[in-house]
């Protein structure tokens, strides 16, 4: 019987976080290739169409670094792109302290939405998209719990200004939808996405070498 080849991934992002979750499901990117793009929100800009621009928009960065490649065009790329919302309102990366302190402000006692949006290119120019979204619910925060997570660090290039697989899990009181996607990636949709497109990772076809 014809062996599948295993297909080349290309992980259109930077975040430690994403090439992390990928791994946990056995899935390691041959090249991982970060799309620099501008990330201000359009006017009135909903939180879903903002999280899928940007995650369409990093998809087409590596896909067309990939193309000037000749023996990267049939490749998968894989992008995603995480934004937490109050209501309508977008709440920005938290890239200095007093923005995530602002962040932690405002979703201190609250529900709040986190969105996920992953994109994948395939080989013959297929592309696939999926949307998750997962309400997140936050104990009230006091000044001196505020502080002490600001002084962690954490918050530092979060969506929010805060990371649920570190400290702030303690302010968490509910989840509902998908945890890997709060944390960058959702990996069930993730999976099924890449495995409808074809995707065969080498892992996969390591475990069909095992002898009987
Ligand atoms: C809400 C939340 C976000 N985050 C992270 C996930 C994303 O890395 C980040 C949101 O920023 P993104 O713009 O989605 O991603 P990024 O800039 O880190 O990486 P790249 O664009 O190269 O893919 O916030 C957590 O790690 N934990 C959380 O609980």
């Amino acid at each position: 019987m014809a062996r599948a080849r295993n297909s080349i991934l290309i992980l259109a992002s930077g975040s430690p976080r994403r090439l992390a979750l990928l791994e946990q499901i056995g899935i390691v990117p041959d090249h991982i290739s970060p799309a620099d793009i501008d990330e201000t929100p359009e006017r009135k800009e909903r939180p879903s169409a903002y999280a899928m621009r940007l995650a369409r928009e990093k998809a087409d960065v590596a896909v067309n670094r990939a193309r000037a490649m000749l023996n990267q065009r049939d490749a998968y790329v894989l992008a995603a792109d995480t934004v937490v919302a109050v209501g309508r309102r977008i709440m920005p990366k938290a890239e200095s302290f007093d923005v995530a302190q602002a962040c932690l402000k405002s979703l201190s006692g609250r529900n709040h939405t986190v969105l996920t949006a992953v994109v994948v290119h395939g080989p013959r120019g297929r592309v696939r998209e999926r949307l998750v979204e997962t309400r997140v619910k936050m104990k009230r925060l006091s000044d001196r719990e505020i502080a002490d997570y600001l002084a962690s660090g954490e918050w530092d290039g979060k969506a929010g200004g805060y990371a649920i697989q570190g400290r702030a899990a303690a302010f968490v009181t509910q989840i509902v939808g998908s945890y890997s996607a709060v944390v960058g990636l959702p990996l069930y949709e993730t999976a099924q996405l890449l495995s409808g497109m074809g995707y065969v990772s080498s892992g996969d076809l390591m475990s069909e070498e095992v002898p009987a």
